[in-house]
């Protein structure tokens, strides 16, 4: 097969053009991602590139597994070797990792996650309450994204509260250098510092990389934007594919903006549109155009399609929310046995990470198999935060919230009054607790007893920061487990069931970084740091489950199924009840497109007559976007009719249904 064939004029000319930089800027299923990938195939198999010359960015963790495997198969043997395609997070640790001593880290620093860096801004805010600290949170980090340093922070803000901020901003990166730890936004802006003031690292990184291909370009942020620029070079060796009407994430930092920027940074920028869509029906495609419509547009798209008219879209309206799951449940049930459909085919997606709990309730009691993304991450739990921070700690011993976590789990006598005089002997010597543990000024202000646990723990993680870098990772984390009776301790302290669960979680979190271990040939110090990266924005490897997909609808985009639910349909959830207006109403939109164009052959929207919210009943309102859709498109139903014959229809189908069934075992 020619890497040109099943590609339509545009999407060919986009695949072969390498004069200078392009943007690729076209509505949803038009084969943006496809083209990313036939060009990097078609680089390194026609045009001769080193595969070790071509990077590809993509959004999220799965996504690079899934594009390096169809690059894969497109060389049909051919090696592809070298190749990175990974998250712009996942590059700069890259980076980092071979850069950072001009940094003044070490290779084996730390990466912290949300929850770490939370732990630490909380400490130095004394914020009072969770809402303070995430918006503290969330100033801190846009500056970081828009490549504010906290000098600079300082000279700008506006008023006391900012002022106070940025005092904060800058305690946190003393905090975060001592640990030799970086937080997510580091990962990009620290390479972003490099190469500014680095010619030599800028140079080499540039030689290195002929051609970078990032997928979801409206989703970048100024940071990102500027790494790209950096890597790049003046000559805009690129391809970018976006899409702004799917632009999702300006809540995390991302800006629209960048796609103005690439047009003024690069007089020679070629801009390709893509106008037909592969993905979805044309009615499906109708109402993704007329939701969108309403907002005010720079770039005008008209998707078309010639995937037939399709289905009318389904509206469902529910009772209230249980019964929104319930009716869900038992419509894949009845569509899959209809259709002779795999459970894979179908897709329920959500606003929020609160409504998957009724889903999978009613997906469970109908016996459906299902998986979770974009909900709380395997990687969030607290037995796998245990082990992490034994894993980070070994790597790094200067990162003290990793030392304090793996010193308390298991309970091994190093109480809270241990820890504080260790962390006033620190903090007055400057040196991490780590170290501190060892010194011999210790000795004078604690008693054998309370010291003797700590010297212990000590050693044990000096032999094993010995091993980490020549034994595999898989072994050395089984005598980890074992030395410190983690087993044993779940046990103890939780019941069994409990126990049992996380003991299952911690096996299969071992077996899955052995693996890794073994396939990337890893060490222990690398897996720690690529293990942090997971956590953004989705969960470990599903296996290829036949299931049904639970998503919300940020986790979802890039996807397609052939039959989507959109579910919660309504106002205060879709638009959020914090963005009723202006901008944030626009990203609202903005998120509805996305869903609906996750579609392929059916549609089918869900919202409820009243939802139990801490325990009172709210009625609710169908959303707004409803009424955007032409109501030619739309099919109604459901139980809003309370009457006595349209609950005995409803018990009707029911009973059909499980007859149905029945005859299908
Ligand atoms: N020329 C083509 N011929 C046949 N199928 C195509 C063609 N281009 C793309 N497709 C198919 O259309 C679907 C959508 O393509 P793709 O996912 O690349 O779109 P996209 O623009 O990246 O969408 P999104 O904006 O949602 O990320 C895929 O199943 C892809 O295989
Ligand atoms: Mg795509």
């Amino acid at each position: 097969m020619s890497l040109l064939s099943n590609l339509n004029p545009q999407q060919r000319e986009a695949v072969k053009y390498l004069d200078g930089p392009l943007l690729v800027l076209a509505g949803a299923g038009s084969g943006k991602t496809r083209v990313i990938t036939r060009k990097i195939a078609f680089l390194i198999a026609d045009c001769g590139y080193d595969p070790r010359a071509i990077t590809a960015v993509t959004f999220t963790n799965k996504a690079a597994r899934e594009m390096k495997a169809r690059v894969g198969e497109l060389l049909e043997g051919k090696t592809g070797q070298g190749l990175t395609v990974c998250t712009f997070h996942a590059l700069g640790l890259t980076i980092l990792r071979r850069e950072a001593k001009r940094l003044g880290y070490k290779p084996s620093f730390s990466v912290l996650d949300a929850a770490d860096t939370q732990a630490i801004l909380s400490e130095i805010t004394k914020a009072p309450d969770k809402g303070t600290l995430r918006q503290a949170a969330a100033v801190i980090s846009n500056w970081k994204n828009a490549l504010i340093t906290p000098d600079q922070a300082q000279q700008v803000a506006a008023d006391e509260t900012e002022r106070q901020l940025a005092v904060a901003y800058r305690a946190y990166q003393d905090t975060l250098r001592a640990y030799q730890a970086m937080d997510f936004d580091d990962l990009i802006r620290l390479p972003v510092e490099l190469f500014r003031c680095d010619a030599e690292a800028r140079e080499a990184w540039q030689n290195r990389m002929r051609h970078l291909l990032v997928d979801e370009y409206q989703d970048t942020n100024g940071a990102q934007y500027e790494l790209m620029k950096l890597l790049t070079g003046p000559l805009g060796r690129f391809t970018a594919v976006g899409d702004d009407d799917q632009a999702i994430y300006a809540w995390r930092g991302a800006d629209i903006e960048n796609l103005k920027r690439l047009a003024e940074d690069y007089s020679r920028l070629k801009i390709i549109p893509l106008t037909q869509n592969y993905r979805s029906c044309q009615r499906i495609l109708r109402a993704a155009n007329s939701v969108i419509r309403n907002n005010p547009r720079v770039h005008e798209k008209n998707l078309w399609s010639e995937l037939g008219i399709g289905d009318p879209i389904q509206v469902v309206r529910c009772k209230d929310d249980r019964n929104e799951a319930e009716t869900i449940a038992m419509r894949i049930s009845a569509h899959k046995f209809e259709h002779r459909t795999r459970f894979a085919d179908y897709a329920v997606l959500y606003r929020g990470n609160h409504q998957a709990r009724l889903f999978e309730e009613a997906l469970r009691a109908a016996k459906i198999p299902y998986v979770l993304s974009g909900g709380q991450s395997f990687f969030d739990r607290a037995e796998i935060k245990d082990l992490t921070a034994y894993l980070r700690l070994i790597a790094n011993q200067d990162d003290d919230p990793a030392f304090i976590r793996a010193a308390t789990s298991p309970k091994r006598g190093i109480g809270p009054t241990t820890l504080e005089k260790l962390g006033q002997y620190a903090a007055e010597r400057h040196c991490s607790l780590f170290e501190a543990a060892f010194e011999t000024g210790l000795q004078s202000r604690m008693a054998a007893k309370q010291l003797e646990p700590l010297i212990e723990f000590g050693n044990f993680i000096n032999r094993l920061a010995f091993r980490a870098p020549k034994e595999p990772a898989g072994r050395l984390l089984q005598e980890l487990l074992a030395a410190i009776r983690y087993e044993e301790w779940l046990y103890d302290t939780e019941d069994e069931r409990a126990a049992k669960a996380k003991w299952g979680n911690v096996s299969e979190f071992v077996d899955w970084l052995s693996k890794k271990g073994e396939e990337d040939e890893k060490s222990l110090i690398e897996l720690t740091q690529t293990v942090s990266l997971m956590n953004l924005l989705e969960g470990r490897d599903e296996a290829e489950l036949d299931a049904v997909r639970l998503s919300t609808l940020h986790a979802a985009k890039g996807l397609e199924f052939p039959h989507v639910i959109l579910a919660g349909v309504e106002e205060d959830i879709l638009p959020h009840r914090e963005c009723q207006e202006g901008s944030r109403l626009e990203e609202e939109r903005r998120l509805m497109y996305v869903g609906i164009t996750r579609a392929q052959k059916s549609l089918t929207l869900t919202c409820c007559g009243k939802r139990k919210k801490g325990g009172d009943w709210v009625v609710c309102e169908p959303s707004r976007f409803l009424d955007e859709i032409d109501s030619a498109e739309l099919r109604h139903s459901g139980q809003e009719d309370d009457s006595a014959a349209a609950r005995e229809a409803g018990r009707n189908r029911l009973a059909n249904l499980k007859a149905m069934l029945a005859a299908n075992k």
